[in-house]
């Protein structure tokens, strides 16, 4: 069915209504469909529409009645309630006018939705009344003045619910209705971090949010002169940058660069460490107009945010650096003019492998002229990332010595590494490095803010600090606000009164969400700065991501809502403060992200805002494990067996391998490899000739680099385009696009929402179309794990661990997605109103997965109790991902584990089995092997210790927001027989 025409165009002289919709979204009450049907009933009113449960009385801007608001308007208006599934015109008018005639007694208010099945059409309160009421049948009821409405939604705001409206909450899901009884704030006026934290204390915060506030206190700078043998040039780009002295460290790791020292500078975040490798480069390029060096940076954004800094420096001097950016952005006549012209050439380990390395001849002058080559950021290269680039620049070292004759000096830094030293010399196969590490940087103090959303109990009061066992004891569905809204009401916050904020968000999804509630909020108490808050994540194009970095820089934006992608540290100028939407999964992130914010001895703030999982509760309840705790070792294994024979053939490829010159970089295992690779037809030597040693390359491939993925980034993406305006909104990866874009979707880019309008499976392209929409789609879909056996590819060390020895087994595997239909959910209150079939293309990956089997004799002691060995296995498998985060520095959404689907009857394999997300893996399953023991014994701690008393778990044990099943087919109890049969089967290893 489609929206009448006369109607549409009813709607649209509406507009008004809009500037109000904010407002009303504000004051909403809930109303569930059987208070809504025991209200009428009470009322002994005839409804007159077939079915209640068809009304749709969810979205926002609906104001929703409880049967106390109905008696509390009863003496002035009608409610006009629309039977959904309405066919046609007639039909709507002869229902409408059906109900409005048999209830013209004393009904309060309006609620109208008009569903059909494909699309949702929504009319706010003013809305539905004017169409309906005052156009259609208004001469036969009285209608509310405007005036008496906003009124009437004004006293709603802030009376304390109670009655009808108390049950009402406490049945709701909890996404909006603690926003509901919590009043914005209003005010716009300039605060300072640490007034605003005081703004929060008494305000938004007021609730027994704030569980702790750690000082991080100021550090006084440790200057010195700047060094008098510095060129005159230098000391002039000092002075143009505004540096009159150096920061101890800073003059302590110059003076070893120049001597001739590779180094590692780790020092705090935002410590002036680009100087660090900036002032030597400068230097020695100034001074021998033939040198070259070369920047790798993990992230393109690093990369740029690197080129505007050495721009700054040198322009307008008489220094040709021509330093540029080398990475897939670049255009072709770009790379020409690069590879021909530049002496700074910034890129990335990727693009070394690729692009660089394999054609070494093109970047000749570049490589026989290398004096530097700096890594910043070093701890973003460990597992398998690190791994696979440790490699990269072995391969680099020996091009420059053999081919070029040259041996660069390494400048890393880093601000987040356990092993700083040790790490960088594994990376890049170095025997000495000078580590310098005695910060002179000043630092301004940060507040630290530990924030539970706020607990509601059934009395709807905001409960302050509760125990949270103590409180599931009580009721535990309606434990608490959501920490999505709680980040975006901060976001907000601080937007409102000019502080520069960036929300870090664990997902790209989560980043978007914030970014459209803060909008809302904002729209209803500061419209001016609507457009002041943006999103930045993965997934954007190029030119828009450079944009938005940009415009934060130059303070145009005042929010960004973002994920990792602005993790590593972009200077992007003065942030005030950062919020966290839950644990980001490694100190290190969490301590990369906190220093965005508080640069130049600015105060600053930050406020760790926890979901409900056990790790960011944990972290609430003791503060003291998060502020004390060192960051994580970054481990890398370059002797690894697979990935050594992948980097083999590329370096063959490259320069002919020779067992006695190579094994300095490639370790002993370089014979083994280089006899497999022989057997595998990749290598070739002249055995006659002993005397040579040298192995060549014979492989099929022109470039075997091709096959080798640093860090398993997919080539192969779907572009999302806006129809209208034929504007590329984002590229999503195949493993990834099916869950967000296919007919019907709602796709969410820059708080805007979109529906997929048509998806072109040979061309990967989805065209979308913007509509305003107030729900959300989730597909439904089931994930097949099958395990092959087979080699994993990467390290398996956890470092400072008693391993225990265990029946686990680490494997490669093959994960098919299928998809098969999506839901379509109101926002806010998260309902499902729609289910709609799909056919889509499986996708299956290679991965790697550990797993462990179930006794036989637990499954058949399971089933004897009649109960289901499904959903113990399903909830056993949540309790141990949940743990993993606890011992290996990951985020949970790296690993999967195998969810059980309730309509999938076929045979479920009887393990407990975890696997990489990432097509190739990332090898955190591999990591977690050798300690699956330890986690099956915290797993069942965790599901004993939680006072959850619902089989089907809470968020504090089982339940998860990743579930691919929506946490269905889960079971506490048989869980825990589950885990005890395994760890007593593992106690027999
Ligand atoms: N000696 C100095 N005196 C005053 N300001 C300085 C000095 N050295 C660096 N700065 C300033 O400190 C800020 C941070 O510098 P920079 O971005 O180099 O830090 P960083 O340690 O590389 O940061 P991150 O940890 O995020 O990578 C910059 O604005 C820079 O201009």
């Amino acid at each position: 069915m489609r929206l009448p025409p006369w109607l549409k165009s009813m709607l649209k002289s509406f507009s008004f209504l809009n500037v109000f919709s904010g407002f009303l979204q504000m004051q909403h009450v809930e109303l569930t469909l059987d208070r809504l049907r025991s209200a009428i009933k009470q009322q002994g009113l005839d409804v007159g529409v077939a079915d209640v449960e068809h009304l749709s009385i969810l979205c926002p801007q609906v104001v929703r009645l409880s049967g106390q608001d109905i008696g509390a308007m009863r003496a002035s208006d009608a409610i006009v309630i629309t039977d959904p599934l309405t066919e046609s015109r007639d039909q709507y008018e002869a229902a409408s006018n059906h109900t409005i005639g048999r209830k013209r007694a004393s009904m309060s208010a309006i609620i109208n939705i008009i569903k059909k099945r494909e699309h949702a059409f929504e009319l706010s309160l003013l809305d539905a009344f004017r169409s309906l009421v005052g156009k259609r049948s208004g001469e036969r009821l009285k209608i509310p003045s405007k005036e008496y409405l906003l009124q009437f939604m004004k006293e709603k705001a802030t009376e304390t619910l109670s009655g009808d409206a108390k049950h009402a909450r406490t049945t709701r899901s909890t996404a909006t209705k603690s926003q509901s009884a919590r009043k914005h704030c209003q005010g716009t006026s300039l605060l300072r971090p640490i007034e605003m934290l005081e703004h929060l204390r008494e305000g938004f915060g007021a609730h027994g949010q704030i569980m702790h506030v750690e000082e991080i206190k100021a550090r006084m700078a440790n200057y010195v002169e700047i060094p008098s043998e510095l060129s005159d040039l230098t000391k002039s780009i000092l002075k143009k940058i505004g540096i009159s002295r150096l920061y101890s460290h800073q003059a302590e790791s110059i003076h070893a660069s120049l001597s001739g020292k590779n180094v590692i500078v780790a020092t705090m975040i935002s410590s002036g460490k680009s100087l660090c490798y900036n002032i030597p480069v400068v230097e020695v390029l100034s001074q021998n107009l033939l040198s070259c060096s070369l920047y790798l940076f993990p992230t393109k954004a690093l990369a740029q945010d690197q080129l505007r800094t050495l721009s700054l420096m040198t322009e307008g001097l008489k220094l040709s650096l021509n330093a540029g950016v080398y990475d897939g952005d670049t255009s072709q006549e770009e790379r020409q003019w690069l590879r021909d012209n530049a002496r700074l050439l910034i890129t990335n380990p990727d693009m070394l492998h690729l692009s660089i390395l394999p054609f070494h001849s093109q970047f000749q002058r570049i490589l026989a002229h290398l004096r530097f080559i700096i890594i910043d950021e070093a701890h973003a290269y460990k597992g398998a990332f690190g791994c696979h680039t440790a490699l990269v620049l072995r391969r680099l070292r020996r091009l420059c010595s053999y081919v070029y004759g040259c041996d660069p000096l390494f400048i890393f830094c880093t601000g987040t590494s356990g092993n700083p030293r040790d790490h960088a010399m594994e990376l890049a196969s170095l025997s000495t490095l000078e580590l310098i590490q005695n910060d002179g940087s000043p630092c301004g103090p940060k507040f630290f803010v530990l924030w539970n959303p706020p607990f509601l109990n059934t009395g709807s009061k905001i409960l302050g600090k509760m125990d949270t066992c103590e409180f599931a004891r009580k009721e535990v569905t309606s434990r608490c606000s959501s920490p999505i809204m709680e980040v975006s009401s901060l976001l907000a916050e601080m937007v409102q009164h000019g502080l520069h904020c960036i929300a870090f968000c664990k997902t790209r999804k989560l980043s978007e969400l914030v970014l459209c509630y803060t909008r809302e909020i904002l729209q209803e108490v500061a419209p001016h700065l609507v457009d002041s808050v943006f999103a930045y994540r993965a997934g954007y194009i190029a030119q828009d991501r450079r944009k938005i970095e940009n415009e934060f820089f130059g303070g145009k934006l005042r929010g960004i809502a973002a994920t990792n992608a602005l993790e590593l540290g972009i200077d992007v100028g003065d942030v005030d403060a950062t919020l966290h939407l839950g644990f980001p999964g490694s100190f290190a992130s969490l301590w990369q992200q906190a220093g965005r914010s508080g640069r130049r001895e600015r105060p600053s703030l930050a406020v760790y805002v926890a979901f409900e999982g056990p790790l960011d509760q944990y972290y609430m309840k003791y503060p003291e494990k998060l502020f004390k705790s060192p960051v994580e070792c970054c481990h890398i294994d370059a002797q690894n067996k697979q990935v050594l024979e992948q980097h083999l053939v590329c370096a063959a490829l490259e320069y002919p391998l020779n067992l006695l010159y190579d094994e300095k970089y490639f370790g002993p295992g370089l014979n083994g490899v280089i006899l497999t690779l022989m057997d595998k037809g990749y290598l070739f030597s002249d055995l006659s000739d002993s005397s040579s040693g040298m192995w060549s390359y014979i492989g099929h491939e022109k470039n075997p680099s091709h096959a080798v993925s640093l860090r398993a980034i997919e080539s192969e993406k779907y572009k999302v385009i806006d129809h209208k305006k034929n504007e590329v909104l984002e590229e999503i990866e195949e493993s990834r696009a099916f869950f967000q874009i296919y007919e019907g979707a709602v796709y969410m880019h820059q708080g805007k929402t979109y529906i997929i309008k048509n998806l072109d499976l040979a061309a990967k392209i989805a065209l979308c179309q913007e509509a305003d929409l107030k729900y959300y789609t989730k597909t439904r879909d089931y994930t097949d794990v099958h395990v092959v056996n087979g080699n994993l590819a990467y390290p398996t060390k956890v470092s400072g661990m008693q391993l225990s020895r265990t029946n686990a087994q680490a494997n490669n595997c093959q994960v098919t997605t299928t998809w098969f239909g999506f839901y379509r959910i109101w926002r806010g209150s998260r309902e499902i109103f729609d289910a709609v079939e799909l056919s889509l293309p499986k996708y299956t990956y290679e991965s790697h997965a550990v797993w462990i089997r179930v006794p036989q004799p637990m499954k058949t002691a399971v089933e004897n109790q009649k109960l289901s060995f499904r959903a113990g296995l399903h909830a056993a498998s949540h309790a141990v991902l949940q743990v993993v985060p606890l011992f290996i520095q990951c985020n949970s959404s790296d690993l999967a584990s195998e969810c059980a689907n309730p309509h999938d009857k076929r045979y479920f394999p009887e393990r407990i089995l975890l696997y990489d997300r990432h097509p190739g893996g990332s090898g955190i399953s591999a990591q977690a092997q050798p300690i699956f023991g330890d986690l099956l014994n915290t797993a069942l701690e965790l599901l004993e210790a939680c006072c959850c008393n619902k089989e089907t778990g809470c968020p504090n044990c089982i339940q998860i927001l990743s579930c691919g099943e929506y946490n269905e087919v889960l079971e506490k109890r048989t869980a825990i027989m589950i885990l005890k049969g395994v760890i007593e089967a593992e106690s027999h290893v």
